[in-house]
């Protein structure tokens, strides 16, 4: 299978007052490929968010090198960047960050009708899809304080979805939800991967983590291990196991 994401000898720094540098990425080395369904775990200030960003282009890293779909990324200027994760990358994260003022479905489209000639009733049309799809085709004209976190997590993805990405990625996108929205927002996201986007999340939960089919490791800023599961199938029944088998390992590696 292809790779979609080849990242090499990636390394991010932060200034540390006027001649100190804190590395915060070191020598990240990370392949994932096309329909990958791929999680981040890893202590807390261990990098993960900052991987996520990096190899996305949200933000710049201080060396190395990110190919997306076989194109470096950091080569890009900013207007060409933002063109490639506004058409090939969606991104959901634990904070939705949703527009007050619009309906939940004109949430959804907004991503959609940047580019001036956008054809808004295919887009419409396409958002209706993506709320059936998750359940929440009832809330299109409602507002934000209208409905439950796990809705509104639904309604974030159905924004990260609208331009039809090649890659969803998470930044604790069922942090702030109860286990029963958890489990809802994973079969989701299942689906989705199932349909052919590959997804690639950070999160602290191993209930998350069984759910995808490789765990990546992180500490002090590199990735030092990763476990193989193979892709979740509800009807297995093998969830305990891979729940356990990730805590064996997560163990093994000190967390
Ligand atoms: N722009 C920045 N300036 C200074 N320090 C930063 C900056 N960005 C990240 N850091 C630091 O880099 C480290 C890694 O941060 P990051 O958010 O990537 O970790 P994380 O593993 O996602 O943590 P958490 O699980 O708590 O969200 C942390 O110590 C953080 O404080």
């Amino acid at each position: 299978m292809t790779n979609i994401i080849e990242a090499k000898s990636m390394t991010k720094k932060v200034a540390l007052g006027k001649e100190n540098e804190l590395p915060i990425l070191r020598d990240v080395n990370l392949e994932v490929k096309e329909g990958e369904f791929v999680s981040v775990m890893g202590p807390s200030g261990s990098g993960k968010s900052t991987l996520l960003y990096n190899i996305s282009g949200m933000d710049r890293m201080t060396s190395g090198s990110v190919k997306f779909k076989g194109r470096e990324i950091g080569s890009l200027k900013e207007e060409e960047l933002a063109k490639v994760r506004l058409k090939t990358m969606g991104f959901i994260f634990q904070d939705i960050n949703l527009l007050k003022n619009l309906s939940l479905i004109d949430n959804i489209m907004f991503p959609a009708l940047v580019p001036t000639d956008a054809d808004k009733h295919a887009v419409n049309q396409r958002a209706k899809k993506l709320m059936k799809m998750t359940g929440i085709e009832k809330l299109a004209n409602h507002n934000i304080t209208q409905g439950s976190g796990g809705q509104l997590q639904r309604v974030g993805i159905c924004r990260a979805l609208i331009n039809d990405p090649d890659i969803l990625f998470g930044d604790e996108p069922t942090g702030a939800l109860d286990s029963q929205s958890t489990e809802e927002i994973m079969s989701i996201l299942a689906q989705i991967n199932k349909n052919g986007t590959t997804v690639m999340l950070v999160t602290h939960d191993v209930k998350v983590a069984a759910k995808t089919e490789r765990i990546l490791f992180m500490v002090d800023g590199d990735i030092v291990s990763q476990k193989k599961i193979g892709k979740f199938d509800a009807q297995q029944g093998d969830r305990k196991e891979r729940e356990e088998s990730i805590m064996k390992w997560l163990m093994e590696n000190g967390f």
